[in-house]
């Protein structure tokens, strides 16, 4: 028998009774229901039941919270018909899903499988995070797709710059991969093929195909039997090779070299690259067959500079692997590295973490004078808008004459600096509030005083 699946829900209708009667069947149908109390965090997946007259303002609220809250997904389910603009609005603002309930069969069914598939996607992701680290929206976004897409059974294209964690990921996929009798993850770079031999290490050869072909051997695909083929940087197969590699995948066989016999291997297919693949479509050096066959589902890795927030939560994770997780780093260090930029993303992060971790003698925390001197930040560029004291004595003069008093002037600076923050942030909250050190309430306070919010459902309600 399967066990309550505990879901929260909020009510955004007055539909009261037709509401008691939904709370019912689901109950039947294997969900523990309770209320959600405001402002509550961490409550897994909930239920927003709405109709068209819902108020909007309050169910935006939520959403931004739950977006907020590691481990915490919601799906709408609305009691009348809702226009589809509404639900494209929903599904932007967060909702993982909308079921409608008078318009499909068996409702109650659909929304306990839903929820019980976003129990475990939650839980799988909150294990991911432990290897694939960072706790910011676009990477748990980025988290959510991976165990997505390692349940379903599509081949995966993975893009993202270099050092965004690609093959990573891949192996994560590989692992979550729920095939009952699934067998080993191939790896193979297609950078490191070599021409004329590169037939021989994906498909293998028989013995005496070629010089040095002392013996048969068997190449990647067949290795990779029943299990993953991981091919990273796919962009540099060779053209030759790309026919063969769509015929194995089309028809699941292939030859190997000096040989006229057709064999069968069946693998799943990750791949991996850091050029724009469509583009290389476009000059012919990428066939489309091959591109539309490998992309059955691509997931675009994000670089470090748009998480940024992950950037302290990764050197933990670093230093902790290297110096053990009881090794103190001073706060300086993590300033440091906050203002620093990433071009090699995380990979270029672990390595100056390793540098860090080198240079410190062993005792003590780790401290601003363990970064090495050719890592130190640019004081030309970070010097350069910081005002003499003499400038801000004259705007702190010409704010006293205009009649400012002590807390005035504070107020403005603080404003300022919010301001500041937030938009050299690009309006990422968290971020700002570790470069102010302040709590990331603080700013939702400054901004929730300017900018409205971010569902727009009213334009696309029904009168
Ligand atoms: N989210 C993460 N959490 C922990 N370690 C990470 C994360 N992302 C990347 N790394 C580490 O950064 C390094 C680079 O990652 P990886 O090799 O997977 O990147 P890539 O995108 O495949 O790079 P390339 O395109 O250059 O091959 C690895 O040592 C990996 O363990």
């Amino acid at each position: 028998m399967k066990t309550t699946c505990p879901v929260w829900f909020l009510p955004f209708t007055r539909q009261l009774t037709l509401l008691a009667d939904i709370v019912v069947q689901l109950e039947a149908a294997g969900l523990g229901l309770h209320p959600r109390r405001p402002h509550e965090a961490g409550l897994g997946p909930g239920i927003l039941f709405l109709d068209h007259l819902a108020p909007l303002a309050e169910v935006a609220e939520v959403l931004e919270e739950v977006r907020r809250t590691p481990g915490c997904s919601v799906l709408a389910v609305s009691l009348g018909a809702l226009p589809s603009a509404a639900t494209w609005a929903l599904l932007r603002a967060g909702v993982s899903d909308m079921v409608s309930w008078a318009e499909v069969a068996d409702p109650a069914g659909l929304v306990a499988a839903r929820l019980r598939y976003q129990h475990t996607l939650e839980t799988q992701v909150a294990d991911l995070q432990r290897r694939l680290v960072g706790s910011s929206a676009r990477w748990r976004d980025t988290l959510h797709q991976v165990v997505d897409m390692a349940l379903s059974s599509c081949q995966v294209l993975i893009t993202g710059e270099s050092g965004t964690g690609k093959e990573l990921v891949a192996k994560e996929i590989h692992r979550l991969d729920a095939r009952p009798a699934k067998r080993d993850c191939v790896v193979v770079d297609c950078t490191n093929l070599i021409p004329g031999l590169s037939g021989s290490e994906l498909f293998g050869h028989e013995k005496g195909a070629f010089t040095n072909a002392i013996s048969t051997r068997d190449g990647a695909v067949a290795l990779a039997h029943e299990g993953t083929l991981f091919l990273d940087e796919l962009g540099e197969l060779p053209l030759a090779l790309q026919a063969e590699l769509l015929r194995a995948l089309q028809e699941g066989t292939y030859k190997r070299v000096g040989s006229n016999t057709w064999r069968h291997a069946s693998f799943r297919l990750v791949s991996a690259t850091n050029r724009d693949l469509l583009a290389e479509v476009q000059k012919g050096s990428f066939r489309q067959d091959l591109y539309y066959r490998v992309s059955g589902w691509t997931c675009q890795l994000p670089a470090l500079r748009e998480r940024r927030e992950d950037i302290v939560p990764l050197a933990q994770h670093f230093f902790a692997q290297l110096r053990g997780p009881q090794q103190v780093v001073d706060r300086q260090v993590y300033d440091f590295l906050l203002v620093r930029d990433y071009p090699g993303n995380v990979r270029e992060l672990q390595q100056l973490i390793a540098r860090i971790a080198s240079k410190h003698p062993g005792d003590g925390p780790i401290t601003i004078g363990d970064i090495p001197r050719a890592d130190w930040p640019d004081f030309e560029r970070l010097g350069a808008p910081v005002p003499t004291s003499g400038e801000l004595e004259a705007c702190i003069t010409s704010l006293l004459y205009q009649g400012l008093g002590l807390k005035e002037i504070k107020d403005q600076v603080t404003d300022i600096a919010k301001q500041v923050a937030i938009s050299h942030e690009h309006g990422n909250l968290k971020r700002a509030a570790l470069r102010l050190r302040c709590s990331e309430r603080i700013l939702q306070m400054h901004r929730h005083g300017d900018s409205p919010s971010p569902l727009r459902l009213q334009e696309a309600n029904p009168e």
